[in-house]
This record gives structure tokens, sequence and C-alpha cells, in this order.
């Protein structure tokens, strides 16, 4: 097997100071179970100075008071080409990161169009080479991808996601290489299924205990893949196809409902 090769990425990061979980929009989160905001940096910090390790360049955005899951930067655009497309967030709790994420863009440069329809960002708009690979069902409105077609110029393949925990294209999918992906396939229709099918015949296939503790919710380089620690099997495969996987404990915010992939979002120039 040829060995891998890293690229080093530009991301996007938010440092979990006001991190709580104070209302529910998905099933991990549990308002009644105290979660501790230490806990969430020191985890978060281990993870932000890893990729530093790794050869990677991180932004941060300043953290907002009120905005718990603003730590989920992945959320807050998607980009590609030079171009920011805003998110426009489902629920209430979370509207105004889209505007701050897009305020941090515009404030360098970036060129930026703000969402007509509802997406989450990379949350569920997924860059695999050429293609974007998109989600639908829970939160990112299918509108949303035809919107994204146009404006990041690329094909743009729709993906329904059926199981709430489940709820972002990135809990169920990752992207491996420009070619490759891993996914969970009962968290996708039978129609998605066959489309993933079609498109990555030879895709790694992540089990039930390895999709529930967010193994999917991972980030790779083309070479170092980081992802929960707690998803040994999927490391175990990672290895075997010539991966090096870098497992981190971020169990604090996955009572958020997201990991490694969710506080990273990719600044593709
Ligand atoms: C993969 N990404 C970016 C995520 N899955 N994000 C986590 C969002 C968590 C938040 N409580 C929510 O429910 O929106």
């Amino acid at each position: 097997m040829s060995p891998r090769t890293a690229t080093p990425r530009h991301y996007l990061m938010c440092r979990p100071v006001h991190f709580t979980v104070d209302y529910s929009i998905n099933p991990w989160m549990d308002p009644a179970k105290p979660t501790d905001t230490g806990t969430a940096l020191a985890q978060w910090d281990q993870l932000h100075a890893l990729f530093q390790r790794l050869g990677h360049t991180v932004e941060l955005i300043e953290p907002l008071p009120g905005l718990p899951d603003m730590v989920f930067a992945a959320n807050g655009a998607t980009t590609l080409d030079g171009r920011v497309l805003g998110a426009r967030f489902r629920h209430p709790e979370r509207a105004a990161e889209g505007p701050a994420y897009a305020d941090w863009f515009r404030a360098r440069g970036w060129r930026v169009k703000d969402a007509e329809h509802v997406n989450e960002g990379e949350g569920d708009l997924l860059v695999v080479g050429e293609r974007v690979l998109a989600g639908t069902g829970f939160r990112t409105e299918a509108a949303a991808h035809a919107e994204a077609r146009e404006f990041l110029g690329r094909e743009v393949v729709p993906l329904r996601l059926v199981d709430p925990r489940y709820y972002h294209l990135d809990t169920a999918l990752a992207v491996l290489s420009d070619t490759e992906v891993m996914y969970h396939p009962p968290a996708f229709d039978a129609a998605s299924r066959a489309v993933l099918e079609r498109l990555y015949p030879d895709a790694l296939l992540a089990d039930a205990d390895d999709a529930r503790v967010f193994g999917l919710n991972a980030v790779s380089d083309g070479a170092n893949v980081v992802l929960p620690e707690a998803a040994v099997r999927l490391a175990e495969r990672l290895r075997e196809r010539g991966f090096t996987p870098i497992g981190v404990d971020l169990t604090e915010l996955l009572r958020a409902g997201g990991a490694v992939k969710c506080c990273t979002l990719e600044l593709r120039h």
C-alpha cells in the first residue's frame, strides 16, 4: 500500500468558553444533566494543540455569550475556492451564530453569500474532491442543496438522514481523502445508501458502536484521521487502510451532540 500524504490544512475553531447544555435540539442534549465548562475547555485545548502539532493552521473566532453551541464551528459556514456560503440555522437557539461567523469572514475579505435556505454549514455540506455531499432530513433543507450548487459551482449529491441521533451528515459520514469516505449505512435512507454504494464502492463502513461514540465525526488531512478515542474498531480499520488514526477525548462536547469534526471548519481558499 502506498504511503498516505498529509496536506496542511487551514481551520477555524471556537473555544468553548460559554459551553453548556441549557436547551435540547438533538437527542444527545439533556439540560437536566450538568456540564463542566472547564472539562470542555481542556478537551478542546487538546484538539487545538493536536491540529497545530500536525502542522495545520488554526484561526480562532471569538466565542459569544449566550451561544453555547458556537464551539461547533463546522456549522458556521461552508468554504470552497475562497467563497463562503453562510449558515442559516434551523433552531432559533443557534440563529445568531450565522451572522457571527459571516462577519468573521467578511472582516477578513472573504466573499460571503448569506443563505436563503436553512443550511448548517459543514455539518451537512461535505466537500469530497470535486463534489459536495449534502445531508438533509433533520437540519439543512433540500432547497439549500440547489443554493449550494449554484454558489459553490460543484456537483451536489443529496443524501437523506433518517436516524435523529445522526442529525447532521458529518455525524454519519466522514471524508478521508478526495476520493474516500467512511459512513454508517443505517443513518441513511435506502436511496441514499444506494448512491453512496455507487459513488464509493470501497468505503469503510462503520458499525453501530463506532457510530454511537461519534467515530464518524472525524477530521482527515489525507493521512492523519483525528477521531473520538472510543471509536476503537474504526481506528483499527483506518490503520489497515494506511491512515494514522489519532484518538481524542471530547466526551464533554458530545453531551451537546458534537465531536472532532463539529469543532473544525475547514477554510478552503
Ligand atoms: C457535525 N457538526 C458540526 C455537528 N454535528 N455539530 C454539532 C452541533 C451540536 C448542536 N448542539 C446542535 O444540535 O446543533
